[in-house]
């Protein structure tokens, strides 16, 4: 079915969501809870290994129904069902949007202009664990006919931070190869990776969607040159694969067709790391914890078509968000994992959430009244608690925040994993309940301060409270719990997109950049300095002189 395009704040979801704002704004979470005895089993989720606790936000039952009010306004089960069924929802480029058909199950049917791609997904899935399974049992070896030991990803965007991000958080899983990520086109970037290099045992994956990104190619040609200083062309053969939807650019690079892994244009860059551009997910941790991610993913991708919206985590979630971000005027929202191995998981939601929904004007092409998307930040706890929780608990800003804890630890070490889970729920206990002024008061007393000293000290101490968090509680990190909580995030974008009436899929907003680099190179290296404004036209002599 073709969506309505739906202005939300025209709807009387929204029109109803503004009076309750207003008649509710002042209420303090930690009185909802004295009111209500079963708020916490109510705002909650359990599904799988993952408990969902969004008892600790600023909401009543009359919010969460007129959210879900507002989902059905936008007519939200539909855009799922399209989304799923391969319907060309990112419209300004003319393409479905189909990371789940990377994930689905062997026997699905999802067609993209009549063809079923499902069968197309499983011959690539199978050419990946063939080639992955050969590298890491050093069936396939280099050019003098060592095994491998490295891998170089080569790739930039969604073409190196899932499979960054991914490899990083399976760390405890991984097996003896030693991946390296080059993305940046700064030359520094791949000359500090090639130091630790040894051409005869290194495989480098050049994973670029288009082939023609500017950062991917230069490092690659900057790789193969240094490559063939060791080696001769035809060497290039064992050394080289390439993930693309463009191959005949990657036979023009000199890649053998038996290394080539083809993805679709249907799979959007930050959504990829599902396909073959999970390469070196597979060769860093083998196919089967791989292809575990997929099935993670895949459950997740089945609760959020199925389940009841009121206990559907994604759904949830963005709605949340929506609440904060267009309500309470929240601009950023921070994600913090309390586990070290989720170090890279906001930088990727960065690209996930910031790319997809970072837009002003809605499907139509007029420019949108209301605030879109929101600021991802965030680094891992207990850290995190060091350097920036103080503006969470003390500064003006209402900043939504995503605590994701893990039930046990991977290498069990209880002493550890208690104090590191203490925090984490101490955290949101005390990003809720604050301290009023009559606690620090009493407080100060009990230790024995002066009346005068508690007077000058007080204020200071007081957290105000009411800050509000989700607690993501998982049974484990596992592959597969990894592949269900990024799938959460992404079907969360696809909510927030539909109700803010954008089109999340498309990333126009990056184009700009990259046209005006180009032509400012080429006044880098000509004499001539071109046609700027004077503000750039002065730095350009300054870096040229
Ligand atoms: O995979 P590639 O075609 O090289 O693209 C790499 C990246 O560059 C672009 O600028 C996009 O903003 C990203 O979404 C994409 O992931």
């Amino acid at each position: 079915m073709t969506l309505p395009k739906i202005n939300p704040t025209a709807t009387k979801a929204w029109s109803e969501l503004a009076s309750h704002f207003e008649a509710s704004k002042e209420k303090q979470v930690k009185d909802l809870f004295l009111q209500d005895h079963k708020r916490a089993a109510k705002f909650a989720i359990e599904w799988k290994d993952f408990y969902v606790d969004f008892s600790k936000n600023r909401i009543t039952d009359e919010t969460l129904s007129l959210l879900l009010q507002l989902a059905d306004e936008v007519h939200l089960k539909e855009a799922i069902n399209n989304y799923y069924e391969g319907e060309k929802i990112n419209q300004t480029e003319s393409r479905a949007v189909l990371h789940t058909a990377l994930r689905a199950k062997k026997g699905d049917t999802i067609f993209v202009d009549g063809v079923n791609v499902v069968p197309e997904v499983y011959g690539v899935k199978e050419h990946v664990k063939v080639f992955s399974e050969a590298i890491i049992s050093g069936e396939k070896t280099g050019f003098t006919g060592k095994a491998f030991t490295d891998v170089v990803n080569i790739g930039i965007g969604g073409s190196d931070i899932g499979p960054a991000m991914v490899t990083e958080s399976l760390k405890f899983y991984k097996n003896h190869l030693k991946l390296h990520f080059v993305s940046n086109v700064d030359g520094d970037h791949v000359n500090e990776v090639l130091k630790e290099l040894n051409a005869e045992t290194t495989l480098f994956v050049v994973v670029s969607k288009t082939f023609t990104t500017q950062e991917t190619l230069s490092n690659a040609t900057t790789i193969k040159e240094w490559f063939l200083k060791y080696a001769s062309q035809k060497d290039i053969a064992a050394h080289f694969a390439a993930v693309s939807t463009n191959t005949e650019k990657i036979e023009e690079f000199g890649i053998v067709q038996e290394n080539v892994f083809p993805m679709w244009d249907w799979v959007g860059g930050r959504f990829s790391l599902w396909s073959a551009v999970g390469l070196s997910i597979a060769l860093a941790v083998g196919y089967e914890n791989f292809d575990e991610l997929l099935a993670g993913a895949n459950e997740m991708d089945v609760h959020f078509k199925e389940a009841d919206f009121k206990e559907n985590i994604p759904v949830i979630l963005a709605l949340l968000s929506v609440w904060y971000n267009n309500f309470y005027g929240a601009e950023t929202e921070a994600i913090i994992p309390y586990t070290q191995y989720l170090g890279r998981f906001s930088a990727y939601l960065q690209q996930g959430i910031m790319e997809s929904n970072g837009k002003s004007v809605d499907r139509e092409g007029n420019e949108i009244p209301y605030q879109t998307g929101t600021i991802i930040w965030g680094e891992p706890g207990t850290n995190s608690q060091h350097a920036f929780f103080q503006l969470i608990h003390q500064g003006t800003k209402v900043i939504p925040t995503d605590f994701i804890g893990f039930k046990h630890s991977l290498h069990g070490n209880k002493d550890h994993h208690n104090k590191l889970m203490a925090n984490f729920f101490a955290q949101t206990e005390a990003l809720m309940n604050g301290k009023t002024k009559a606690e620090v008061v009493a407080e100060l007393k009990s230790n024995g301060l002066e009346q005068g000293v508690i007077a000058k000290l007080a204020s200071f101490k007081v957290f105000e409270g009411n800050k509000p968090t989700n607690t993501i509680l998982i049974e484990k990190l596992t592959p597969k719990t990894l592949g269900a909580l990024i799938a959460m995030y992404e079907h969360k974008i696809f909510v927030q997109g539909i109700i803010w009436n954008i089109f999340s899929f498309d990333q126009w907003g990056v184009e700009l950049g990259k046209q005006l680099a180009k032509n400012t190179l080429k006044d880098i290296e000509n004499s001539d300095i071109g046609n700027h404004d004077s503000s750039t036209m002065t730095l350009l002599q300054k870096f040229k002189n």
